[in-house]
């Protein structure tokens, strides 16, 4: 067993954010409903908090002097109270937090900004835009709420213990509408859960003090909470390796068939590859990346990301399906020298070819993802499941065949959650931050092989960022030649 605290793991990538100093806005940016799909943009939204206050204060003095109504210092001075007696917690890491931050903010929304003076509102909205930040709506609130009760029945997490290891305090109205939340997705227990603790809090007029999380487990004394197979039953076997896997933070823990040290050159002398799985192949490279270079991408891809999206096709990413909770940037080898160095690497200890070529690509554009508030991605294959699907993808992938090898960097820790996990061979990994883990979607024969389904483990507490590389077909193709029958096309 191993204890987890709260102390952060991944440097903040935070934005500054730039208020004019006057009140005049002219963009209308429609509040968008998806900051719950990136524990990155809520963290960094929530420390813009003080500033982001401190505009809207002046903002309201200033339309106090420009209009003579007094009405509007007033409500700058009740802002400034009632911030100051408002839980104070800008910690997006643990999901009670980023919760409680983001209903925050909408208070602050309702009461200040958009109902007093639609130039305020507006002039809020632009300078967060201008950061590719939105302010939360009540729709954000509502999948915030939706993600803990999720968590909950993932990882059998009992709502006393939840609450108790958050930062910040939740209200009675959180506690009842985190009920009616769970109440209507069919968790009644978590529900009751919910209630119980509003209770106890009203008998004990105040709230526990937040304790540190030594760990997740909530004691047998505690409401448990059972309806993990109600939502989960389809994905029993993957929830299940998933809660496992939440106990490893020592890797030495893992069952792994062995370790080898392989000799390189410049800049891994020598890399640790940890094989998860001989047949199929699955191996973990430590140390693949530095913290440097982990930094790096995630601070490229933190301005890029958009909204993930799965599909049947490459060039189909319509369906919003809440399969993936997460939001991903696209990033080309060549966009920035480190993309272009572990791209290289990645080729340098796999052996297969992995750089970009205008047509027939060896590998895909870097996939950077940020997972959101108990983000996961249940398990799928990486592969296409028709030829038809990746003969029409985008032009550099045409005749490149499909995804025969995923490497994914972990670009943090996770603090608690968040394992890559494959449930037909019971194995997986915790995300160790710049460590890479490394599978071949094809068998040696060059089919498919369907016993790579994997998942990403929804996440507790932390943020998690990974980086995809695919490599198609025509990279295997041309370097790997152990095959146990002739070559033959893909099996479509
Ligand atoms: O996040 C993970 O652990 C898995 C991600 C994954 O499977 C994917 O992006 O295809
Ligand atoms: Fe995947």
């Amino acid at each position: 067993m191993t204890s987890h605290n709260l102390s952060p793991t991944m440097t903040s990538h935070k934005v500054y954010l730039l208020f004019g100093t006057l009140c005049i806005a002219s963009l209308t940016s429609g509040l968008t409903s998806d900051l719950f799909l990136s524990t990155a943009e809520t963290a960094v939204l929530l420390e813009s908090e003080e500033q982001l206050l401190g505009f809207v204060h002046q903002c309201l003095t200033q339309t106090a002097r420009r209009t003579g109504n007094a009405e509007y210092n007033r409500l700058a001075r009740d802002l400034q109270s009632e911030r100051r007696s408002l839980p104070q917690t800008q910690d997006a890491r643990h999901p009670v937090d980023a919760y409680v931050g983001l209903r925050r903010f909408t208070q602050y929304w309702d009461k200040y900004i958009a109902t007093m003076d639609p130039l305020v509102a507006r002039s809020v909205e632009k300078s967060l835009a201008q950061n590719r930040l939105v302010y939360p709506d009540s729709e954000v609130l509502q999948q915030a709420r939706l993600a803990i009760v999720r968590l909950q029945a993932a990882y059998n997490l009992s709502a006393s213990h939840l609450a108790s290891t958050a930062t910040a305090n939740l209200t009675d109205s959180d506690t009842a509408s985190l009920a009616a939340e769970a109440e209507g997705t069919g968790f009644p227990l978590v529900a009751e859960g919910w209630r119980m603790l509003g209770t106890a809090y009203a008998s004990q007029g105040g709230h526990a003090e937040g304790e540190l999380l030594n760990h997740h487990r909530h004691s047998e004394s505690n409401q448990v909470v059972h309806e993990t197979q109600t939502l989960h039953r389809r994905n029993a076997k993957f929830f299940s390796l998933c809660q496992h896997f939440q106990d490893i933070d020592d890797v030495t823990a893992l069952r792994s068939e062995g370790c080898v040290y392989t000799r390189g050159s410049i800049p891994l002398n020598r890399w640790k590859t940890e094989v998860l799985s001989r047949d199929p192949y699955i191996v973990l490279y430590y140390d693949f990346v530095t913290d440097r270079e982990a930094d790096t991408m995630v601070k490229r891809a933190m301005v890029k990301l958009t909204r993930a999206l799965t599909g049947p096709t490459p060039n189909d990413f319509t369906l919003k399906a809440h399969r993936r909770l997460g939001k991903i940037a696209w990033l080309r080898d060549n966009s920035s020298s480190v993309f272009e160095r572990v791209s290289r690497r990645a080729h340098q200890v796999t052996g297969l070819h992995t750089a970009f070529r205008p047509r027939a690509s060896f590998g895909e554009d870097f996939q950077v993802v940020n997972y959101g508030i108990g983000g996961h991605y249940i398990p799928h294959h990486d592969y296409f499941k028709t030829k038809n699907a990746f003969s029409v993808a985008e032009t550099y992938l045409k005749d490149s065949g499909d995804r025969a090898a995923t490497f994914m960097i972990y670009l943090g820790d996770v603090s608690l959650g968040g394992a890559t996990v494959f449930p037909d061979l019971g194995v997986g990994a915790p995300p160790v931050k710049n460590a890479a883990l490394f599978w071949y979607n094809f068998n040696p024969d060059g089919l498919r092989d369907p016993r790579t389904l994997h998942g990403g483990c929804p996440v507790i507490i932390g943020q998690k960022w990974v980086a995809n590389k695919w490599i198609h077909e025509i990279s295997t193709a041309m370097t790997k030649t152990c095959r146990t029958s002739p070559w033959k096309p893909v099996n479509t």
